[in-house]
This record gives C-alpha cells, sequence and structure tokens, in this order.
C-alpha cells in the first residue's frame, strides 16, 4: 500500500482526502432542459415483463441451459425490487424447480442433474432468500452445501467455481456469500481467501478477476463485499480503490467496468454498489488516510459506525471471534450456527451500522442514465442500441434502488423525495449491498438461519 499511495501526486491525494466524488456535483448538475424530461420509472411495464419471462420459464422450467437459477435469481431479485410479490403457484414452482437443481452432495446447478457451480448456487440461495418462507428456506440443504463450499476451497485460499473449475475472486465471493448468509460460514472456508483476495487489487486500486489480470468493476464488488464479510476489509488499499470507482462515472453519467470501456446499465449495481459499501467505511478509510475520525461534513459520530466486536475492538485482521472456534464442520442434523455467529453476524453488523460518508458518485446522474438511457418501455439494456435482457433488468434496478436509498444516514430510514430522480413513486425497496437481497427477505433470513 505504501509503494501505490507513494506514485501518487499531491493534488490526487488530496482530492481522494476531501471526497473528489463532490466535485461530480459540479460536474453533472442537471441542465436546465432536464425539467422537462420524463424521469418515471415504468413499474408496471416492469413488473408484467419480469411475471410473464417467469411463466414463460415454464412449471418445469425445461430451456435448457446453465443459467436457469440466474433467471430465476433475475427476474424474483428485479420483481422483489419493485415491491411486488409472486403468486403462490409461481412460488412454489421455482422452489421445487431449485430443489431438483440441488445436488446430492450439496450447491446447485445450473438445471436438473447439472454439477454443482459457486454462481449457480449463489443465483438459487438468493433466489429462496427472496421466495421467503419456511418451505423455501427450509429447502436448502446448508449441511451438504457446507461440503459442497469446503470441496471447492482451493490450497491458495481462494474457491474454484465448480469441481476442476477456475480459482477468481467471483467464487470466493459466492462462497462466502452464501456461507455468510446462511450462518455456515467458518475459519475453514474463511482461510487465506483474504490472502488471495488482497493479491488481486492492482495499481489502478480496483480488484481484478485473478491475480495479475486488470481491475474490474464486477470482481471489485466480490472481492470489497467478500473482504468485508469475513472482517478484512482494512486490510485493501481503501484510498486507492476510492480513487478508482470514482472515476470510472462517466460523463454519460453511467458507470463504466473498467478504464477506457464505454459505460454500462448493469455497472450501476457493480461500482454504485463498491461506493455503498465503502460510504460504511469510513473510519477504517480515515484510519488509513491517517485523518482524525471526525467528519465536518456530515452529521455521524465516530462511534456510530463502529464495525467492532462487542469488546469494541476495531475490525481487524479476521481474528476469529472466541466464540467462533468452528473448526469442525457442521454436524449431521446439527448446525454450528451459534459457534459460527462470530464471523457469520458481519453482514448483519455492517447493513446496521450508520453510514458516516456522503455518496461516491454522483447519483442523480447515475439516475437519470438510468432512466432515460437503460430504461425501455418495459425492461432495462445497457446502453441505448443494445437489448433489454433479465441480467440487465436485475443490475440496473439494483443500481437505481442503490442511488436511490445512497443519502440515507442509517439502515431502514427512508430516502428524502430530493433524492429520488422523478416522482417520489420510483421508489424501490433498499437493499443489502453485501448480498444484493432486499433488505426485508435478508432480515427475515437472518432471523431464520440464527435461530434454526
Ligand atoms: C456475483 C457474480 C457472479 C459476479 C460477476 C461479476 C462480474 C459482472 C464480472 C465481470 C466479468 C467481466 C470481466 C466482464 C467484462 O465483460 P466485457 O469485456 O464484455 O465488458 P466491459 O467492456 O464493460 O469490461
Ligand atoms: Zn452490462
Amino acid at each position: 500500500m505504501e509503494n501505490i499511495r507513494a506514485t501518487k501526486t499531491q493534488e490526487e491525494q488530496w482530492m481522494v482526502q476531501n471526497h473528489v466524488f463532490r466535485i461530480y456535483d459540479l460536474v453533472f448538475r442537471l441542465p436546465p432542459h432536464a425539467q422537462s424530461v420524463n424521469f418515471e420509472l415504468r413499474r408496471d411495464n416492469h413488473i408484467e415483463y419480469l411475471t410473464k419471462s417467469l411463466k414463460q420459464l415454464g412449471p418445469n422450467f425445461t430451456v435448457l441451459d446453465a443459467n436457469r437459477p440466474w433467471l430465476c435469481y433475475w427476474i424474483i431479485h428485479s420483481i422483489a425490487l419493485l415491491g411486488d410479490c409472486l403468486d403462490d403457484k409461481l412460488e412454489n414452482g421455482v422452489v421445487d424447480f431449485l430443489q431438483q437443481c440441488q445436488d446430492p452432495n450439496g450447491g446447485y446447478g445450473g438445471g436438473p442433474g447439472q454439477m454443482p457451480h459457486l454462481a449457480t448456487t449463489y443465483a438459487a440461495v438468493n433466489t429462496l432468500i427472496t421466495v421467503g418462507g419456511q418451505r423455501s428456506l427450509s429447502s436448502i440443504d446448508r449441511k451438504k452445501l457446507y461440503a459442497f463450499l469446503l470441496r471447492m476451497k482451493d490450497a491458495s485460499g481462494g474457491f474454484r467455481m465448480h469441481d476442476g473449475g477456475e480459482v477468481d475472486v467471483r467464487a470466493c465471493y459466492t462462497a462466502i456469500s452464501v456461507a455468510s448468509v446462511l450462518n455456515i460460514l467458518d475459519d475453514r472456508l474463511i482461510q487465506s481467501v483474504g490472502d488471495y483476495i488482497l493479491s488481486c487489487q492492482t495499481h489502478e486500486g480496483g480488484i481484478a478477476g485473478e491475480p495479475g489480470s486488470e481491475a474490474h468493476g464486477g470482481y471489485t464488488f466480490c472481492g470489497l463485499a467478500a473482504m468485508v464479510l469475513i472482517n478484512e476489509v482494512n486490510r485493501l488499499d481503501l484510498p486507492g480503490l476510492i480513487d478508482w470507482v470514482v472515476f470510472r462515472q462517466g460523463v454519460e453519467c453511467g458507470f463504466q467496468g473498467r478504464t477506457n470501456k464505454l459505460v454500462d446499465g448493469c455497472y450501476s449495481f457493480w461500482q454504485g454498489g463498491v461506493a455503498a459499501i465503502i460510504q460504511r467505511l469510513y473510519l477504517l478509510v480515515n484510519e488509513q488516510l491517517g485523518l482524525p475520525n471526525t467528519f465536518k461534513y456530515d452529521c455521524r459520530t465516530a462511534s456510530d459506525n463502529d464495525l467492532s466486536d462487542s469488546d469494541g475492538e476495531p475490525y481487524s485482521d479476521g481474528a476469529a471471534s472466541p466464540e467462533n472456534d468452528s473448526s469442525q464442520p457442521m454436524q449431521e442434523g446439527k448446525s454450528n450456527a451459534s459457534a459460527a455467529i462470530g464471523v457469520n453476524d458481519n453482514g448483519y453488523k455492517f447493513i446496521k451500522g450508520a453510514i458516516g460518508m456522503t455518496p461516491l458518485f454522483n447519483s442523480m446522474a447515475l439516475q437519470q442514465y438510468i432512466l432515460l438511457c437503460s430504461q425501455e418501455e418495459a425492461g432495462f439494456r445497457d446502453k441505448p442500441g443494445k437489448r433489454r435482457d433479465h441480467y440487465h433488468t436485475c443490475y440496473v434496478l439494483s443500481g437505481l434502488s442503490i442511488c436511490q436509498h445512497s443519502n440515507i444516514k442509517e439502515a431502514d430510514s427512508p430516502p428524502l423525495p430530493r433524492d429520488i430522480m422523478g416522482p417520489y413513486s420510483n421508489l424501490l425497496e433498499p437493499v443489502h449491498p453485501l448480498h444484493n437481497i432486499v433488505l426485508d427477505k435478508y432480515y427475515e433470513a437472518h432471523e431464520f438461519f440464527t435461530t434454526s
């Protein structure tokens, strides 16, 4: 980190310290003609498009591809963000279908009988949590899932996507995210994963998929979220990461995924999510910058945002909590949830903590890009000229929710009308930025998996 910082000029250093993102407010101030533009979210059209798509997948989801849990997640998460839900028949169909994708030895494949894969496991778990309720949540075989995650663990500390598959930051995130939300995260899964992710932070400040590759928004989100969940985020060069992400918002108002590439609506979540996570890490950012932990421009006090252990020690190098002696995998019929609660609760503590920074990006500008450039009559796209799809609908809506809630001061408080581009009826459900699950459903799952 020393070396990275030493290559920066005094001016760059100054800009980070004074939160350069504030400059975006000047650059992207709304032009007068924007007053007459229709910024309305076409909520009903989006819900109709998504619900129809889910029904078209058929009662048995018989389309032949390896992405079916992803399709479920993209569609059902989007519907949840829009504040709607599925009828019982559709919900039960989804739970039954994902049950068929669950491997006898744990984890979920892309379809019935397909080999389990970390990406589709993440998609299936997030879907089942979003559906919610006893039937859906209890359909996840956590003991076998734990065994699958352990089998995917690589000697490098990272995870591989599937048996014999590639090791990358995406695999680390999907493994850690599901383990955390299902309350099966323990020291064996965490072991050295922070070293692997750290080795992927590049000279630019963002995080790459593998050591030596180029920093990219998708992997940066994965690496950062995983580091928070394992309580090792202070090992990253956070000022360097801020430097990188704030310059990824382009003059088009959307985010790009990497340097010198075109903006794309889906990065509204990948990069916007990174910014939203960093907003809750202000104590650590200040610590790394050698600044006192007081923010004159904000109403937070340092103690509000202390992501610390109960003994008051700040988030530190992934040292397991005393109660987290979870060196044994889950036993048959018995969750080791209470043993592992120390590490598993990082996601909960994180979302309940105060938000110490104002947004790191221009939220109103990004909302303009989303509503005017990404939004179609129904569904969302990468950019004008591209076609809508479920992936972009999911991540553009997730990014819109991040924008709308980027100015709130504490968890569970509603945004002000001035933070919503267009009418207040555009407001979406808030998400947990580490898992990208709507908050109400996250809370329900947290309760379910800490008590069962
Ligand atoms: C949870 C999970 C599975 C996360 C996945 C994260 C993610 C989106 C990774 C991005 C992968 C990547 C290198 C895309 C570049 O595509 P490109 O070259 O077409 O796009 P670009 O020009 O915008 O970089
Ligand atoms: Zn995209």
